[in-house]
């Protein structure tokens, strides 16, 4: 009985929340219930989810399901676990029905395969993982927080309904590729013996036409159908080549059958890649989709600490600031910030000090200087705004304008290296104090704001990219 309770609540919540949300937090719970039904325990797989589903759901999931219920309600508790008895989750409409191993021969299991003999290029990819790309070498942050727990999620339960396949999208350098590593090289560590393929999409198409011209596609085939793990990166590469496509649309069915995990890399959300089929889309949609931003300040900086860590190199944290502040866009970037500080250091044997980042990333940084002014910041805000530039240097001191004003001074304060002296004067002939409020001003409301947050986050994006 309580059960079926727990079913209906399930469809309730798949109402109400977004499906990313169902899918990632509600759907992996398992339900067990007490013989006598006093008792109903959720089991998550691990303690992040139960973390995160007591904060966030527990208190809504009671709710629904004294609304479902008439009766007295059975004791719900949540822990880490499976429950004996799993609940398989329907999942109401997916958007394509699967196709059946009837349909086609394309999507009937393979065989255990033979290792490929010419599948050569297959072959030696199997498990080409980067080592480096690990949980533990990446550093969390609001801008990939979510990735990384579907990531581990994933690692930790591979193929369960819900996370299959793992698509984590976003620009260049955020770590798609690094995550998805971090996820075959977990799978190895639970399970040595497990098969976990990784290889960008335009060696899968690279493969896929060496096999069609020496005649070994059903080596092919049978290969990336025995993998427990396919893991493809970039996937924005399918587009406009139909027949790659076409091969890869029946792996991937395949694999989804039979269980096996998979993992995908996009530039962007799917939807959003022209010359990639409708039916592809339509079935990366099937499982949980990530996106990656860019990291903010602080995640910056924690990764330059991480990395010069590794190198052992010891980063003073004004020095990582420093960087963090003017390296902005992507971590592949700041990466190369940090390198061509350790041979600067390496070279002078000098300290690593402000004066020193300076020296080695002169023309980085002149770069960015001329490229944000606080010319084109007040431009870009006033825009953004709907606001006169002339507000912003002027005394009005209504919201409409005083907001946006603080924004572009803290704006300036981050983005350029005026002194806040030369900020003030910028703005109207204001008092450094003035700035230096604004600043302090933004940062509160941008803890406490999500709309101001927002905001800075469009306007950053728009400035730096
Ligand atoms: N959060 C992070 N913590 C530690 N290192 C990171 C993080 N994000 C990215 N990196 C590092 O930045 C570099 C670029 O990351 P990665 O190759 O994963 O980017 P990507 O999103 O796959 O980019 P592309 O689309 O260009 O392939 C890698 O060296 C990776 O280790």
């Amino acid at each position: 009985m309580s059960k079926t309770l727990w079913n209906r609540c399930l469809t309730r919540l798949e109402d109400e929340l977004p499906s990313q949300q169902f899918n990632m937090w509600i759907r992996p719970l398992q339900v067990s219930v007490s013989a006598d039904g006093a008792e109903m325990t959720l089991f998550a797989p691990n303690r992040f989810v139960v973390d995160w589903v007591r904060d966030k759901y527990m208190e809504r999931i009671g709710e629904v399901m004294g609304e479902m219920e008439q009766g007295p309600l059975p004791q719900l508790r949540l822990e880490v676990g499976s429950s004996r008895v799993t609940e398989i989750i329907p999942k109401r409409q997916a958007p394509e029905p699967r196709p059946t191993t009837a349909q086609t021969a394309e999507t009937r299991p393979a065989p255990p395969p033979a290792p490929p003999s010419d599948v050569g290029l297959a072959a030696k990819h199997r498990s080409n993982l980067n080592t480096g790309f690990t949980f533990p070498t990446f550093v969390e942050g609001k801008s990939n927080r979510m990735a990384c727990a579907a990531a581990q999620q994933v690692a930790e339960n591979p193929a369960s309904h819900g996370y299959n396949p793992l698509l984590l999208y976003g620009g260049v350098g955020l770590g798609k590729t690094h995550l998805m590593h971090a996820v075959g090289n977990e799978l190895l560590r639970r399970n040595p013996n497990a098969k976990v393929v990784y290889l960008h999409s335009e060696r899968f198409v690279a493969d896929m036409i060496s096999a069609l011209r020496n005649k070994t596609i059903n080596e092919f085939k049978r290969f990336y159908r025995s993998v427990d793990a396919l893991l493809i990166d970039d996937i924005q590469f399918f587009a406009g080549k139909e027949q790659s496509q076409e091969e890869f649309f029946h792996t991937f069915n395949a694999l989804l059958e039979n269980g096996q995990q998979i993992i995908l890399t996009c530039d962007k959300f799917p939807k959003e890649v022209d010359g990639l089929e409708e039916r592809l889309k339509s079935r990366f949609g099937w499982g949980l989709s990530q996106p990656l931003e860019p990291p903010e300040l602080e995640t910056r900086v924690a990764i330059l600490k991480k990395k010069a860590e590794e190198a052992r190199i010891e980063l003073p944290n004004d020095a990582a600031f420093f960087i963090a502040q003017r390296i902005r866009s992507n971590v592949r970037e700041l990466e190369g910030a940090l390198r061509r500080v350790i041979a600067h250091v390496r070279f002078t044997g000098a300290q690593i000090d402000i004066g020193l980042i300076k020296e080695a990333l002169k023309d980085l940084i002149a770069l960015q200087a001329r490229q944000i002014s606080i010319d084109n910041i007040q431009r870009t805000v006033a825009e953004y705004y709907k606001i006169k530039i002339p507000d912003l240097h002027s005394p009005r001191r209504t919201r409409s304008v005083a907001r946006p004003r603080q924004v572009a001074m803290a704006l300036s304060k981050e983005l350029t290296s005026h002194s806040l002296p030369e900020i003030g004067a910028s703005f109207g002939g204001r008092d450094h104090t003035t700035v230096l409020h604004a600043c302090r001003k933004v940062n509160e409301l941008r803890e406490t704001s999500p709309e101001i947050e927002e905001d800075y986050q469009n306007l950053l994006r728009t400035l730096t990219s």
